[in-house]
Formats: C-alpha cells, structure tokens, sequence
C-alpha cells in the first residue's frame, strides 16, 4: 500500500462503498425491497439499512475510534423482526458473495442485533473536532427504485474539512466521456458498461473506476471537470439539477441558465451522482436552489461531491458564495443551497443566482 496521505482510508472506503453497492444492486432485483416510509415521509428500503451495516461494519474493523454521522436509524427493526431478518439475509450473501476483500473488511458481521448495533453508531452528532465519517447508505432511494440514478455516498472529515470522499454510482456509465442522460424514462440499470466509483483525496486529485466485486485493481483514472472559461463555453455548458421539484427551485435555475445563455435543457438526476457527473466533465454546473427556509441539506448528501468536484479542478459553494461547512453538525446550517462550476466561470454563475434570486 502506498504511503500517501489517508492512503488506507481510501482503500478501506472504496472496498466499503463497493461491497455496499452489491448490496443495493441485489435489492434492486428483488420483488420485495422492504420499502417503508420515514416520518418525513421519504422511502427507505432494506437497501439503506443493509448497505449501512456492511459500510459502518468495515469502518469499525479499522478504524474504532472515529465518529460515524449517517443518515439511517436502527430503531424502527429493533420492533420489526421480519424487516430485521431480511435485512441480515441481505448483508450475509453480499459479503459471501465478496469474499476477496475480507482481510481489510473485518470479517463477517456476527449476528442480526450486532448488525443493528453497527447501524445505530451512525448516531454522532457531528462537528467540527476529530475524524468524523459521514454515510449516504442510499442517497436518492426514488431514483434507486425506479431504476434512475443513486449513489452510495462516504466521506472523512478532520476537524471539519473533508479530507476523502467516495462516491458509487452503480447506474452511471463507466465510461467518463459518455453523454449525461436524464433520469427519468430510461431503464438505466442493465449492468453492461454501467457502475463507477469517483473519489478523491484533499490535494491528490480525483478519479473513476469501473464499480466491481473484492479487490480493486488498479484501474483508477484521473479526472477533470470541464475547463470552461469564457462566455461563449458558458453558453454550451450543461446544467444537472435534481429530478425532485421540492429539493430544488427548478424555475430559477432555468431563469439562471438563460441569463448564462445556456441554451441545453437541464439534466436532471437524483442524488449525488451530479456531482460525480460535472467532475468527470460529463456535465458542468451543479445547481441547487433551496425550496423552503426551514429545510437544512445533510452533510451525508454532500460531503463526498463536494471534496471530488473541488479535486476535480471545480469550485463548491453555497449561493452566497460561501465554502459548503461540514463542521457545524450533522446539516449545513450555515450554507443555502449548492453552487458547483469550474473554477474559472464559478463567479460567473454566482452573480446570475444572485440577480434571479434576488440575493
Ligand atoms: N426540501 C428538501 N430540499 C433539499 N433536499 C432535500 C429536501 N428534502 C429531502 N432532501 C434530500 O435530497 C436528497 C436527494 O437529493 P437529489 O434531489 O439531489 O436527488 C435526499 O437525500 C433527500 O433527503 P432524504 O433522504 O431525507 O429524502
Ligand atoms: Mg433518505
Ligand atoms: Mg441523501
Ligand atoms: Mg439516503
């Protein structure tokens, strides 16, 4: 292994992100998915929880004593032992079915309640002291359902900066020079040619690889966001948004794009597979407009995208044209909404956001 900075944090998180992603990709063809709504009214499904346990369960093998912020609670399984069993079905034939990785990633989980336990250390309350793990298990479980795009989001921060960030996104193309394709409609879920893991190390750049099973050959390669830096690249640039009109203000953003001259419609996707989309080049402009002033963005929903699109030659801020704080907890309280662009036009965008928004 080589000696660089967070080297086995690397490692570790991508093992972790790949083996979770079997996981939802063997919910996916399942009938039941054990879907049940949260309070808020938002699906989870025996994806989330799976791919969590398997996720913490690799963290704890190496490192014990880092915090862990995620977004999914055990306490609903803890009265459901039919959603429990399932669940812990699910997380033994993944692991036996990725056997490879088994040194680095701890072992089997021992049991169903052990499996709860390692779901409910995702409890930490987060902040801006220590290393502290941030997890997506599912990050856009609509997308995951109807067979769009979702990604399986993780990411270490240090003292409140994000220092790795590992993004697995099973239905995007592998392929990095492939066109962006809107999620709704097409059936993005045929294995061939389609699963990708984007990460990033703070100043070590930001890459793709193909999303597979065990031990990860070295087919990682580096990648860039588009160098967009006059007007006239503005103009041909392409915007993703998210498909769900609640999460983002999706007027505004078409307000935006006429007044960067942008003439493509926006594409939009469900979760963080954006940001992998505009750091690979494939789109260019992340735009996320905040659709009500009590709803705070969760640090698991951006933490990883925002370390691989700034690695990726990008800038990621809010549309105050703030840094994105991950040190405050586990929401942005301080940030509203996401700006991403390449570096050069990012100042560019902003002042647009600003004058539609009134800012
Ligand atoms: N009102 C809201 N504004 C912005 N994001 C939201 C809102 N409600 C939920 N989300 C979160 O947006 C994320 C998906 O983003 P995208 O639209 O980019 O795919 C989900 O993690 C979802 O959280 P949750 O898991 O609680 O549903
Ligand atoms: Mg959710
Ligand atoms: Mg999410
Ligand atoms: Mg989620």
């Amino acid at each position: 292994m080589s000696s660089s900075p967070y080297a086995k944090e690397l490692l570790v998180a991508q093992l972790a992100v790949q083996r979770a992603a079997l996981l939802t990709k063997r919910v996916f063809h399942e009938k039941t998915k054990g879907t049940v709504s949260k309070d808020d009214a938002s699906p989870v499904t025996i994806g989330d929880f799976g791919a969590q346990a398997l996720i913490i369960s690799a963290l704890r093998a190496n490192f014990p004593s880092d915090e862990i912020v995620a977004e999914e609670e055990s306490s609903t399984l803890r009265t459901n032992p039919t959603l429990r069993d399932q669940i812990w079905a699910l997380v033994r034939v993944t692991a036996l079915s990725d056997p490879s990785a088994e040194a680095l990633l701890g072992g089997a989980i021992p049991s169903a309640d052990a499996m709860l336990d390692f779901i409910a250390e995702g409890n930490s309350a987060g902040g801006s002291r220590g290393r502290i793990w941030a997890i997506d298990p599912i990050d856009g479980t609509k997308g995951f359902l109807r067979g769009g795009q979702y990604a399986v989001c993780l990411a270490l921060m240090v003292d409140g900066d994000v220092k790795v960030g590992v993004l697995g996104c099973p239905n995007l193309p592998i392929d990095d020079a492939a066109p962006l394709t809107a999620d709704i409609g097409a059936n993005q879920t045929d294995d061939e040619g389609r699963g990708v893991i984007f990460s990033a190390v703070i100043d070590q750049g930001a890459t793709s690889r193909p999303l597979g099973a065990g031990a990860l050959s070295d087919q990682s390669k580096p990648i860039s966001m588009k160098p967009l830096a006059s007007t006239e690249d503005l103009a041909a640039a392409s915007v993703c948004e998210s498909v769900e009109a609640a999460h983002s203000d999706q007027s505004s953003a078409g307000q935006i794009a006429r007044k960067l001259g942008i003439t493509r419609p926006s594409v939009r996707m469900d979760s963080q597979a954006k940001y992998g989309s505009i750091a690979r080049g494939a789109g260019d402009i992340y735009l996320r407009l905040r659709t009500s002033k009590t709803y705070q963005e969760k640090i698991w929903d951006h933490a990883a995208g925002d370390l691989i699109v700034r690695e990726a030659g990008g800038q990621v801020t809010d549309t105050t044209g703030s840094r994105l704080d991950f040190s405050v907890g586990r929401t942005l309280a301080n940030n509203q909404g996401v700006i991403a662009a390449p570096k050069a036009v990012h100042g560019q965008v902003i002042r647009a956001v600003q004058e539609v928004l009134g800012l």
